[in-house]
């Protein structure tokens, strides 16, 4: 017999069957279906309001479907015991203003068990990925807008996570910072972990494996970026989603 360990190594990633979502009478999501094996760097793209912070939402159980199915690494989702699995970095900051970057880092660190020299660690490694180490004293009331999107970042890693999902990751990250934030990325689906982001920036999108295409709470395409450029007859990713927006358009 299979052990729940043997379970996981064998899972895609996510699994979503059929997931649909409403707010009031508004439906946000509608019968998506898709599946990210592991150690994909998977982009969500689509219009503002289309959905893709609900779907992540979904994913990570932050959020419940009002109907289908999720799986992360073969378990069902919401799960609690699934917190230790995945990290999340929502689009607004939740952090500790009244705390040092450091203190906050500590702080979500020990939420995840880790202490002692295997915390400082993480904390050095976690800090140094998005270029805080010098400002790790610093009360958090004090940092920018962007210095506050990559100590969460930091601390949405912290704990080594199978699976990453991030909402919007590099906004308000400078283009040298936003470079080496992506280089650590994709070196960190290399070592199998398996990372979901939404983005607006198509230069990021391109160097996703693949990419899914939310229009009107509906996934409308799902492929490699070469392979969504291709199929539309366009040279650049942004030309290949205004062709695909218009057509699903003009389907609905
Ligand atoms: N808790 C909620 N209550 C009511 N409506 C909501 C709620 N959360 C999201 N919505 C609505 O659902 C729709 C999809 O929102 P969502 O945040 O998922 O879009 P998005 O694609 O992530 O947008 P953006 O790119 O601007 O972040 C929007 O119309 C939004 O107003």
């Amino acid at each position: 017999m299979r052990s729940m360990s043997d379970v996981s190594q064998i899972c895609p990633a996510i699994e979503l069957q059929d997931i649909s979502r409403a707010f009031g009478k508004r439906k946000v999501l509608s019968g998506i279906t898709l599946t990210i094996p592991k150690g994909e760097l998977f982009g969500l793209l689509g219009p503002s309001g289309s959905g893709k912070t609900t779907l992540v939402k979904i994913m990570t159980g932050i959020d419940r479907a009002d109907s289908g199915t999720v799986h992360m690494l073969g378990e069902t989702m919401p799960q609690l015991k699934m917190l230790q699995t995945f990290g999340y970095m929502a689009q607004s900051d939740a952090l500790y203003n009244e705390l040092t970057g450091k203190q906050n880092l500590a702080f979500f660190g020990a939420m995840f068990g880790l202490k002692g020299r295997a915390l400082e660690s993480r904390i050095q490694y976690a800090a140094g990925l998005v270029s805080l180490n010098e400002h790790l004293n610093v009360q958090t009331s004090a940092y920018s807008g962007g210095m506050k999107r990559r100590l969460s970042l930091a601390i949405a890693l912290l704990h080594e996570p199978k699976l990453l999902v991030l909402d919007e990751p590099t906004v308000g990250i400078d283009p040298v910072l936003r470079k080496s934030i992506w280089r650590e990325l994709v070196h960190l689906t290399k070592q199998g972990i398996t990372i979901i982001l939404t983005t607006h920036v198509m230069d990021e999108a391109e160097k996703c494996d693949r990419l899914g295409l939310i229009q009107n709470g509906k996934l409308i395409a799902l492929n490699t970026p070469e392979a969504i450029k291709l199929n539309t007859g366009s040279s650049t990713l942004e030309d290949a989603f205004i062709a695909l927006g218009e057509r699903a358009g003009e389907r609905e």
